[in-house]
């Protein structure tokens, strides 16, 4: 308890240096020294000032949070720390949730409602409602993290420029019956929509399709065959009958197989896609999900975008894996983006259903293996939006998701537009919990090969640390895995290992808080440090004992970015 384990290694080079260090300058050697004693060097003000850090009965955060850059705070995620002090480090959830929000949940406390119950992503749809409306989400989700202390990050989802239907002319659904003609159209209608009419996105439409065609609308929710071309419209057979919804997507299919025209060359990002990316840019959201994504080249030419416009140029790009091109170039794709979303929804459009899940397999591990965070979307608890319980499929289907370890989950209609939104979290929320647990208890530790993913030796070191650190973790048991963290690299890493402990994921600004928040296993939390390790824990652990978030005898570990050490030690 009074010794610590130290491996280090000088600080880094410029991270731009791409020779070779000579050995003197990187190998890590180790080294067992006396543990000073950290509490002499404390400042007894950090930990005794209650204006510095306050918390309700609920563990939010009640001192102003985002954007202070009050040296001797720490910022928290108000629910995760509820979650520590109730239940210990080890049953702290590891799986993030992504919340879609929609006029279900639009609200200021229905905003409030789902950071309560543990939504770490917003998502906004750029499919439906109007700009303004999502600006007010927006400024809502940034007023909750203000005033009542959470993080949620917020992502922004781009409509791309795949066919879709119109919006119905106001009306929330139409039924299609079998045996009915519907015309698809791609005439603007002025007013109301002539009746078994539907309005195409795509102008191209009327000449792409044939005569003998399927339309299949949503993957399958309804389907069509093409009887007549009459100029602009389309007359249809109701083949399979169904629920239409506002902009539900179309596919074509002929002889077996999708139709790719002309529409294959539509681009990735509409002219409509880039003013909302400009709107993301200018709202300052934390991740843009780019929808039937192709090829990497539209994720470099995306970043570089944002690069250019944005001034810290903080945001992440996620690429949406949910077309036949995206898996023909996934691993370029993955390389180009910062996380991976596996789209269901549309990917089991474009592929058979029975192929979708081999498909999230391979993109989860892929993920993992790249280090980019993966998130798994679309109809997890899908009868939740009529119904308040799941069916056993769904939860099977969940526990999949947390079991092949993906970063996030994500909630589509059943938190935009379902009845049972927070009911749809608590499913999500328990569920993932459940089956951490169980994965940690049966130590069933999946022999995952991580190969390197750095690019100059000084981050293949902290590539090794951190698989050590984890390592180490495991097999020592220690309560949590403290990580200081100035890009989010190092965080990433180790989150990356899936360790036993959860992580405590310290940086400087609060918007990399954020973007951390999308990470398996990561506890981030935003504080102003130094170089100095010793300085740094010492802060740490009085300002974390002080919101009873660990206490004296505490097994941790810390590695930093900074200065490449590996510490083990007892909370002083
Ligand atoms: N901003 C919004 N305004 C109105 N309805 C929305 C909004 N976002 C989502 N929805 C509703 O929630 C449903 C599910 O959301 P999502 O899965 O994101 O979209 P989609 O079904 O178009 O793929 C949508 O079909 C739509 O009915
Ligand atoms: C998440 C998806 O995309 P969207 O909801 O935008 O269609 C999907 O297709 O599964
Ligand atoms: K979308
Ligand atoms: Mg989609």
């Amino acid at each position: 308890m009074s010794h610590s384990l130290q491996l280090f290694a000088p600080p880094l080079p410029p991270p731009l240096s791409s020779t070779r260090q000579t050995p003197l300058h990187t190998t890590p050697h180790l080294s067992l020294l006396p543990r000073r004693s950290p509490h002499l060097q404390f400042s007894l003000r950090a930990s005794s000032d209650p204006s510095v850090i306050v918390s309700d009965s609920n563990g939010v955060a009640m001192s102003p949070s985002s954007g202070t850059s009050d040296l001797s705070s720490i910022e928290g995620d108000a629910v995760t720390e509820a979650e520590l002090r109730e239940n210990g480090f080890r049953s702290t959830r590891r799986t993030k949730i992504v919340c879609t929000i929609g006029p279900a949940t639009c609200g200021f406390s229905e905003l409030e409602a789902l950071a309560v119950g543990g939504m770490n992503v917003a998502r906004i749809n750029m499919c439906h409602g109007t700009r303004e409306w999502h600006k007010e989400v927006i400024d809502r989700v940034r007023r909750l993290n203000h005033e009542k202390g959470f993080a949620v990050a917020i992502m922004m989802d781009t409509e791309g420029s795949e066919i879709h239907m119109g919006d119905l002319g106001g009306a929330s659904s139409a039924k299609a019956e079998d045996g009915e003609v519907w015309t698809f159209s791609v005439r603007a209608f002025n007013s109301t929509l002539p009746e078994h009419t539907i309005n195409v996105n795509y102008d191209g439409f009327a000449e792409d399709v044939r005569v003998g065609d399927e339309l299949v609308v949503d993957g399958g929710m309804v389907r069509f065959e093409v009887i007549e071309k009459i100029g602009p419209d389309v007359k249809c057979l109701c083949t399979d009958p169904g629920l239409l919804l506002p902009r539900a997507n179309l596919t074509f299919w002929r002889n077996g197989s999708l139709v790719r025209e002309r529409n294959a060359m539509l681009p990735t990002i509409s002219s409509k896609d880039w003013l909302d990316i400009d709107f993301g840019i200018a709202e300052g959201v934390d991740f843009i999900a780019i929808s039937f994504v192709k090829s990497a080249e539209v994720i470099k030419h995306l970043k570089s975008y944002i690069a250019a416009r944005s001034r810290d140029s903080d945001i992440s790009v996620i690429a949406k894996i949910e077309s036949t091109d995206s898996l023909k170039n996934l691993e370029e794709i993955i390389q180009a983006s910062d996380g991976a979303m596996v789209a269901r929804g549309d990917l089991g459009a474009q592929i058979p259903l029975e192929q979708v899940p081999a498909a999230q397999q391979r993109i989860v591990q892929l993920c993992r293996q790249m280090n980019k965070p993966v998130i798994v979307a679309s109809q997890l608890l899908e009868s939740m939006i009529e119904y308040p319980t799941p069916t056993r499929a769904e939860v099977a289907d969940v526990s999949e998701a947390v079991r092949q370890r993906a970063d996030a989950l994500m909630l589509s209609g059943e938190s935009a537009m379902g009845q049972y939104p927070e009911k749809a979290l608590t499913v999500l929320r328990s569920v993932s919990l459940r089956i951490e647990k169980w994965w940690r208890e049966e130590k069933r530790y999946e022999a995952m090969i991580l190969p390197s993913v750095g690019n100059s030796f000084a981050e293949k070191i902290s590539e090794e640390i951190c698989i050590s650190a984890a390592k180490m973790a495991n097999n020592l048991e220690v309560d949590a895995l403290f990580v200081y963290t100035k890009t989010g690299h190092m965080a990433s890493l180790l989150s990356r290992c899936r360790p036993d402990c959860p992580i405590f994921a310290f940086t400087t600004t609060t918007s990399l808080r954020r973007r951390l928040n999308l990470q398996w296993g990561l506890i981030p939390f935003r504080l102003s440090f130094s170089d100095d390790m010793e300085s740094n824990l010492n802060k740490t652990f009085s300002l974390l004992k002080a919101r009873n978030l660990i206490k004296s005898g505490d097994l941790v570990i810390a590695v930093s970015d900074m200065f490449q050490s590996i510490q083990v030690m007892n909370v002083p």
